[in-house]
């Protein structure tokens, strides 16, 4: 199951000061075999704050967000990492807790790259709805089914949306993706579509040539990436809520799979982290 073996692995977290006494290139390969990569969720924006559908739109942080974003820089300060390059998407609020965490760390100077393929998953029609709402009119199942589901995409963006023109016209994605496929809503599916090519051509080359390396994204970009590292089934994917602002680490062999208990181990208690996910689940749930 699952959610018992993510919490196993909670459970099991290596000792923090453990890790704090090796040296700072171990944090990234630790034998000269396995490899490490963190990620993080951003911290909480100002639409989670109000329980909206966000997606595409470039909400910013909020001051709880912000303060997320130090304490993770904090934690992985006090575990000695030194990264060497970082990637996060083209919203503010991934770039802004990147800022922050690299602040802390004072790794300000990294190489940063951006994409629009690390983005949040496109809302679509949903964008800019409050969730609570949401179930209110369509009911917990359906919203669900929006929210976690691995192929039921929403409905999609029309111009109706008032977000409609700021997201697709927002300079933002300039860079990309071209006007005649930009999204107008996405399932998982589809943004594993696009999230997976970043992963495979860019971030894992850069792995396998020693970089210590970190991402700041988005739940369910990231909830993409965990599915393929973890080879989750379209099912086990749906229980899982990535929670704000606090970091995770991979630690993958030569094949970039997962080694024995190298899955998702968050640098946060337990208990935490478990109550951090369920906030995220339970905004999708009645007021
Ligand atoms: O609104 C969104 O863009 C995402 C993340 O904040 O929400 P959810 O957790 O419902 O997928």
């Amino acid at each position: 199951m699952l959610w018992r073996k993510l919490t196993v692995q909670l459970l099991n977290s290596p000792d923090l000061a453990s890790k704090m006494a090796c040296p700072v290139r171990e944090k990234c390969i630790s034998d000269g075999k396995n490899f490490k990569i963190v990620m993080v969720r951003h911290g909480e924006s100002e639409w989670n704050k109000l329980n909206l559908f966000c997606g595409w739109y470039n909400a910013e942080l909020s001051d709880r967000g912000r303060e997320e974003a130090i304490k993770a820089g904090k934690a992985l300060k006090d575990a000695n990492y030194k990264f060497d390059l970082a990637y996060t998407s083209v919203l503010k609020r991934a770039n802004d807790t990147l800022s922050g965490i690299l602040k802390q760390l004072g790794q300000e100077g990294i190489p940063i790259t951006k994409t629009w393929r690390l983005n949040e998953r496109h809302y679509g029609g949903l964008t800019g709805l409050n969730k609570a709402d949401t179930v209110a009119k369509y009911g917990e199942e359906q919203v669900q089914i929006w929210r976690r589901s691995f192929d039921v995409p929403p409905p999609a963006i029309t111009p109706e949306n008032q977000y409609y023109e700021t997201i697709l016209n927002d300079p933002i994605y300039n860079e990309g993706p071209p006007k005649d496929q930009f999204p107008m809503f996405e399932s998982l599916k589809l943004t594993i579509e696009r999230t997976l090519p970043f992963w495979n051509e860019t971030v894992v080359p850069q792995l396998k040539a020693g970089k210590c390396i970190l991402i700041a994204a988005h739940g369910n970009s990231l909830r993409g990436i965990v599915k393929h590292l973890d080879q989750m089934s379209n099912e086990e994917i749906m229980k899982l809520n990535l929670p704000t602002g606090i970091p995770f680490v991979y630690t993958l062999d030569a094949n970039m799979k997962p080694v024995p208990n190298g899955s998702m181990q968050f640098l946060g208690d337990p208990e935490t982290v478990r109550k951090a996910m369920e906030e995220v689940a339970n905004q999708g749930k009645k007021k």
